[in-house]
């Protein structure tokens, strides 16, 4: 089912009743002594969407979550799960998490460990799905201490999925998988996905992001910079520049952020820079509007430069989201000149 229509088959809940998001914060801030790590984040997920939070470190994704399962107390805004306090959706087993660490108990092999969290909640999956699931079933044997990086995190993927959850969260989840176990823990996730759960997961990763989720959420600076699907986001802010020395630029600013491909036109000293969506294009269009272009330069897009653009563009704008749309022309922020 496309996801469009299983997101809306989702929503609608089993009798087509309109059900509560499956989360919503509203309005959360939290700060670490003198570090505001949130600062005005309002998110609102519908049941049966796959969300990713991509942000560079320290941009307040884990503090997020953490106030989004009841780990953490915020210190203004509030947090619903399907319309209860998190700690009430946790209680019923509609909640799954795997967070970033967490040492797991010692002296007990995964089975006996997926087996005893099983045991705390009142309608756990079987402990073999659970294995099955979050394909561990060969390690089940396993003492936990003798478990590498990778294998920890699929067990404590395990120990999410035991009570069966509406809505999973998962804090960088693929961290210390090698290539090989990141794959296949993403098809297992999407087997999961496929039955109309609520994902939402932390990641550094782009490309991750934009093959998984549904939506993107880019988080810097502790706020929400940017909400808008993968293609949308990787179009913000993987872009290249294409740069130059344009004689009497002054009065054709306007008509070189018009050009095919530009997002933004900047200027910084004598070169005139064009973020692009497409620098081919761009480039072209750019040397056949402005012949006396000279010095051109075309780079790629920053990751962390980008992240810090968009958090700038946001903080300038007093702006507490930039929703990104499907049609770039009415992005202002990302295709207006400055
Ligand atoms: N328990 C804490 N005590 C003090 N400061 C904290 C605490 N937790 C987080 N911080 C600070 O709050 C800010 C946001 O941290 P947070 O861990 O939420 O970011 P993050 O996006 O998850 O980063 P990363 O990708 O590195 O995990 C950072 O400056 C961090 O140092």
């Amino acid at each position: 089912m496309p996801t469009r229509d299983r997101v809306a088959a989702v929503a609608a809940g089993p009798r087509g009743r309109a059900a509560a998001a499956a989360v919503e914060l509203t309005g959360l801030h939290k700060n670490w002594g003198s570090v505001q790590a949130v600062r005005g984040v309002d998110v609102i997920i519908a049941p049966g969407e796959v969300v990713a939070v991509l942000g560079p470190n320290g941009a307040g994704k884990s503090t997020t979550i953490d106030m989004l399962l009841g780990l953490t107390a915020p210190d203004a805004g509030t947090v619903r799960l399907f319309g209860e306090a998190p700690g009430i959706a946790v209680r019923e087993g509609r909640v799954g998490a795997m967070l970033q660490s967490g040492a797991l108990l010692p002296d007990v092999t995964v089975r006996e460990l997926v087996a005893t969290f099983a045991a705390l909640h009142r309608h756990p999956l079987p402990v073999a799905e659970a294995l099955r699931r979050a394909g561990i079933a060969d390690i089940a044997g396993q003492r936990t201490t003798k478990l590498s990086g990778g294998q920890a995190q699929r067990v404590r993927f395990a120990l999410a999925l035991v009570p069966d959850p509406e809505l999973l969260v998962l804090d960088e989840p693929t961290v210390a998988m090698d290539v090989e176990v990141r794959r296949s823990f993403w098809s297992s996730m999407r087997e999961l996905v496929a039955d109309g759960r609520t994902v939402l997961f932390a990641t550094h990763y782009l490309e991750e992001a934009d093959d998984f989720a549904d939506r993107v959420l880019v988080l810097a600076g502790g706020r929400v910079v940017a909400d808008g699907t993968g293609a949308q986001i990787k179009a913000a802010v993987s872009g290249r520049t294409v740069s130059a020395v344009i004689p009497d630029v002054e009065g054709s600013r306007s008509s070189l952020s018009a050009l095919p491909g530009v997002l933004r036109v900047e200027q910084v000293g004598p070169r005139v820079l064009l973020h692009c969506s497409d620098s081919d294009a761009a480039l072209r269009a750019l040397l056949a509007a402005e012949p006396r272009a000279h010095d051109i330069e075309v780079s790629a897009g920053d990751l962390e430069d980008a992240f810090l653009a968009l958090t700038a563009r946001t903080v300038a704008d007093a702006d507490a989201a930039h929703h990104l749309t499907a049609d770039p022309a009415s992005a202002p922020s990302t295709r207006s000149s400055r």
